[in-house]
């Protein structure tokens, strides 16, 4: 079909005439321009919805341009939003697409804008974000159509405010972590190693000047060993000296040399010291680094025979003594080039490094960041797309294993696991696109009855299985909440302002919070005359108006700004009318909680690791169908992948069915 008349033949006489030019009328949210935004995108522009605005926060990477078919080699470093809806357009002449390049959690994204749209669409790749726009979308009564993939596995999820279960109905479960001091002082895996690196050495050596104590203040509550928090107290203030040098230009050289001595001469020196820690595992040793360099260290621990990684790679071998991570007596033929003889590794990144090339790129990428950093970039953190983060997070994780005789890892396996990554494969994007908008057509008829829960399995017999949707917890904390709006000026509004107004003439007892802040409670009401400005309370932020006997379900109030046409003179702020009515709530055991939110505000970094077990399933079946080409990949916690049963299904050993949730 080469005219635009022809080219809506097909979906006028799928949809039908009353739907089709319903849907030139409808204004969808796309959020995400990645590996699903990019196929959604094109499935809903041929589709004909008739106003799209598409929002990625994010620019074209090159490792994106396999999967994300919109965008061009030429197109690298330019906004996703901007490119995909610059290709996308000419696709169908008569949508129009507005692209965002910002973050979907910045505050001009407020509940009066998600109101503004028909329906949204996620083809996000991070907790965060999807809680996110679910809170927005059941503030705003939007429906959502949730979405996720990972190797190939995927899910799609349509939630409607009081009708389906939200994001939030069922708290998500927290990826694994590691007790502090396995990360700090006692690591025995090469995961260990690397969240050290990634998460704690990055951030004390390129991030931001912030005392690290807090987790060590929770690991002492937790019942770890005093003694040993104590050394890393110390252990982290010591670090400032080696902050500065980074930082300072006349010290570049010797900066990285510093860091070294810190990190894996005296502070394993210092850890040493403590005899009781060693006396039921073996020691650490200390590294040299005028002995590695050169080739006369020597290790006094071993390194274990390795498993066959997970990318089929030869193990690496265990010495009882190691001369610079070489078996036996040292052979100068055997350093540098010792790694790529007879192995058929012929990839750069799958080769493993001598302790000294590990040393060499310690050095050349702690440079290369000291260089950004005086060049005005602020704080780095490891980003996996990042060569430099990435070439700091393998050497100085090899180097702590071995210096705790800990098998190290290719630049490529540290990759895959510092990036919680699994492979994303594009075939899998596009069947869950299509089905993203089977859901929503279903949503935009109102055929309500038809809305499934859609899992793209690993189950040949059966590799769609679609599940009717489950009602909301009558616990949860984000859609069982009674929300409303205030548009206001908040330099001018009080706090008192907005509670009293919103709670008209009913003198329940409340405590009023923002997020997980408490700003007032019957007892204590300092802050109703302070405006709302002081207490940092504005745009696209909310309040919330908790019963204090737990009789009425909450108030969730989501703050704007008055209307460009507000009078100057005209009042501070408009409060809703009518106001809202918060339902009596019904009492049973909490699941998930009101404010404050601890246990559903999980915070959910996008560093918080989930460690890839080798043996675990998804890697059986990714190596078993070879999907394990390192181009595209995926965060695996970013993703909310949870291991688990699926709705109605009991999932049998051989399944492998990964649910995104
Ligand atoms: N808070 C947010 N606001 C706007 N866009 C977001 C937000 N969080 C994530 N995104 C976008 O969602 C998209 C998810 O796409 P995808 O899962 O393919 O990730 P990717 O970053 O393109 O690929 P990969 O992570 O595999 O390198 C990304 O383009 C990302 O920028
Ligand atoms: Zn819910």
């Amino acid at each position: 079909m080469s005219t635009a008349a022809g080219r809506t033949t097909h979906a006028k006489a799928i949809l039908g005439p009353e739907l089709y030019s319903r849907l030139s009328e409808t204004k969808v949210l796309l959020v995400g321009a990645g590996g699903i935004g990019c196929e959604l995108l094109k499935n809903i522009v041929l589709t004909g919805f008739g106003h799209i605005t598409l929002l990625d926060l994010d620019t074209i990477d090159l490792s994106n341009l396999n999967r994300q078919f919109l965008f061009r080699k030429k197109d690298v470093k330019q906004s996703k939003a901007l490119v995909a809806a610059q290709t996308a357009a000419p696709f169908n002449p008569n949508v129009k697409i507005t692209p965002i390049y910002a973050n979907i959690k910045e505050p001009q994204f407020d509940i009066e804008w998600f109101s503004s749209f028909d329906i949204v669409l996620n083809a996000l790749d991070n907790l965060d974000a999807r809680r996110h726009v679910n809170k927005m979308c059941m503030a705003a009564q939007v429906p959502l159509v949730e979405s996720g993939t990972a190797g190939y596995l995927g899910q799609v999820q349509p939630l409607v405010k009081d009708l389906t279960e939200c994001f939030d109905c069922i708290p998500k479960p927290t990826p694994k972590t590691f007790p502090v001091c396995t990360i700090r002082s006692t690591p025995s895996q090469p995961i260990h190693c690397i969240v050290w690196s990634k998460s704690y050495l990055m951030g004390q050596l390129f991030g931001e000047d912030e005392d690290a104590t807090g987790e060590l203040d929770e690991a002492e509550k937790q019942g770890e060993n005093a003694q040993e928090i104590a050394t890393l107290r110390k252990e982290a203030q010591a670090f400032s000296a080696v902050r500065k040098a980074l930082r300072d230009p006349t010290s570049k050289e010797s900066a990285a040399r510093m860091a070294f001595q810190k990190v894996f001469d005296s502070d394993i020196c210092n850890l040493l010291s403590m005899a009781d820690m060693w006396r039921h595992r073996a020691p650490p040793t200390p590294l040299d680094f005028g002995k590695i360099m050169d080739e006369s260290f020597v290790m006094r621990r071993a390194v274990p025979a390795a498993e066959p990684s997970a990318n089929g790679h030869p193990p690496h071998g265990a010495a009882p003594v190691l001369v610079n991570g070489q078996p036996g007596q040292h052979d100068s033929q055997q350093s540098s080039s010792s790694s790529t003889s007879g192995a058929k590794v012929a990839l750069k990144d799958q080769k493993k490094l001598t302790l000294k090339e590990n040393l060499e790129l310690f050095v050349s990428s702690t440079n290369r960041l000291a260089t950004r950093l005086q060049n005005g970039e602020e704080t780095i953190s490891f980003d996996k797309d990042d060569d430099d983060t990435l070439d700091f997070v393998t050497a100085s994780s090899n180097l702590r294993s071995a210096a705790y005789g800990i098998e190290e890892k290719t630049r490529w396996e540290v990759k895959e696991m510092a990036g919680n990554i699994i492979p994303a494969i594009a075939t899998t994007n596009a069947v869950i696109s299509g089905l993203i908008v089977l859901q929503a057509l279903h949503l935009l008829r109102k055929s309500y009855g038809r809305l499934r829960n859609v899992h793209l399995q690993f189950k040949p017999s059966v590799p769609l299985s679609a599940i009717t949707l489950s009602s909301p917890n009558p616990n949860c904390g984000i859609c069982r909440d009674t929300y409303t709006k205030v548009l206001c000026d908040p330099t001018k509004t009080t706090l008192g302002d907005v509670v009293k107004g919103i709670l008209g003439q009913s003198d329940r007892e409340v405590g009023v919070y923002e997020d997980k802040r408490i700003l007032a409670d019957p007892d204590w009401d300092d802050n109703y005359e302070r405006t709302l400005e002081s207490l940092n309370v504005t745009r696209g932020k909310f309040l919330t108006i908790v019963d204090e006997e737990g009789d009425v379900a909450t108030i969730t109030i989501g703050l704007g700004v008055l209307p460009g046409n507000h009078p100057a003179d005209g009042p501070a702020f408009i409060l809703p009318d009518p106001l809202p009515q918060p339902p009596k709530k019904v009492k049973s055991v909490p699941v998930t909680s009101t404010p404050p939110r601890a246990s559903l505000k999980r915070s959910a970094p996008d560093d918080d690791i989930i460690e890839l077990e080798p043996s675990s399933k998804r890697q059986k079946s990714a190596a078993n169908q070879d999907i394990s080409s390192p181009s595209k990949k995926r965060r695996l916690e970013e993703d909310g992948l949870v291991l688990m049963d699926t709705a109605n299904d009991k999932l049998e050993e051989e399944d492998e069915v990964i649910v995104v949730d």
